[in-house]
């Protein structure tokens, strides 16, 4: 299967279509207001004090030939936690995601994994999820269930427990490629749960979704760090992101400009919110995309 969102074990190639892939109509969604569940959760801070690191990146490089997108970035991830990454357009966010869910090898640096032997590790959702036409989401989601656990019993009920935690059962038996991009994604959503990864990465799970859509998005990777698991995330939302969050790594010009959970972000920058943070911390122009090496 083509789909680096399957296994995220050494796929190369996120915008080749998978044996499966999506598109979606939004089933019912609720969306529930995530704040107090983020606050609820212990304020995991990714320094990674006092909790053992389920995933680190050390001395993380990445270089497309001499130009490079980061260099020697440092970062840990907790069982639990929310973490969020943001950061300018062509700041690196996909470069770093990627690597993190170690579908290619970096330039240098190593991504590690800490936590419990599963079959699938990392779970991983591209920032434009494709799937083959021609299958249900039920057929779609049930083929990489087999293929996570070689598990023919159970895929169907595992497929189905995936479909429910998206809320995207109504359209189990619509095929891929009538839905919707809000249903693709929230479809990418449940294929990288797939087989309860320990860790998941989101690139931009929330993008060209509607508010409400977006929310939905955000809780329920709040839901799966409530049950444990490892959620990192990318977004240029950045209210989504101080509601939800954990913990904020801020990436920009190669570097991580600002790091640790909103409420700390605030007081150090004498800031009210994330979008204040952000303009305080990014540097240059923010109205020209920045392209590496180019001038830099
Ligand atoms: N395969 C590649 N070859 C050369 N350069 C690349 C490649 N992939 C990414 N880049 C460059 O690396 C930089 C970071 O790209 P990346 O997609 O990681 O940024 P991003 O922060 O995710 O951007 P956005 O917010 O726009 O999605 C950009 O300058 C991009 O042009």
């Amino acid at each position: 299967m083509s789909d680096e969102s399957a296994t995220a074990q050494q796929h190369n190639d996120e915008s080749a279509p998978a044996t499966h892939h999506h598109d979606g109509e939004a089933a019912t969604s609720q969306p529930q207001n995530g704040e107090a569940t983020s606050e609820s959760r212990a304020q995991n801070d990714s320094s990674g004090e006092g909790t053992e690191p389920i995933l680190t990146a050390e001395s993380l490089t990445q270089r497309y030939g001499a130009v490079p997108v980061f260099e020697d970035l440092e970062l840990k991830v907790e069982p639990g936690g929310f973490t969020a990454l943001i950061g300018p357009n062509g700041s690196g966010k996909t470069t770093l995601l990627r690597a993190l869910a170690k579908l290619y090898r970096p330039t240098a640096g190593r991504v590690a994994y800490h936590g419990p032997s599963v079959p699938r590790p990392i779970g991983y959702l591209p920032q434009q999820p494709r799937f083959r036409p021609g299958f249900s989401v039920q057929e779609t989601l049930s083929f990489y269930a087999r293929l996570v656990s070689g598990d023919r019993e159970h895929a169907t009920e595992t497929a189905t427990d995936a479909l429910e935690r998206v809320g995207l059962e109504a359209a189990a038996d619509r095929p891929v490629e009538a839905l919707s991009g809000g249903m693709t994604r929230l479809l990418g959503i449940a294929q990288a749960t797939i087989g309860d990864p320990p860790v998941v990465v989101f690139d931009e799970p929330a993008s060209g979704l509607d508010p409400g859509m977006g929310l939905r998005v955000f809780d329920v990777a709040t839901d799966l760090a409530d049950a444990g698991t490892a959620v990192i995330v990318s977004s240029h939302d950045l209210e989504l992101v101080e509601t939800h969050a954990d913990t904020v790594f801020m990436l920009d010009s190669g570097d991580f400009v600002a790091h640790g959970p909103p409420n700390s972000l605030y007081a150090a920058h004498e800031a009210d919110s994330l979008l204040e943070v952000y303009r305080a911390a990014i540097s240059g122009d923010a109205d020209r995309v920045r392209v590496r090496g180019d001038g830099e």
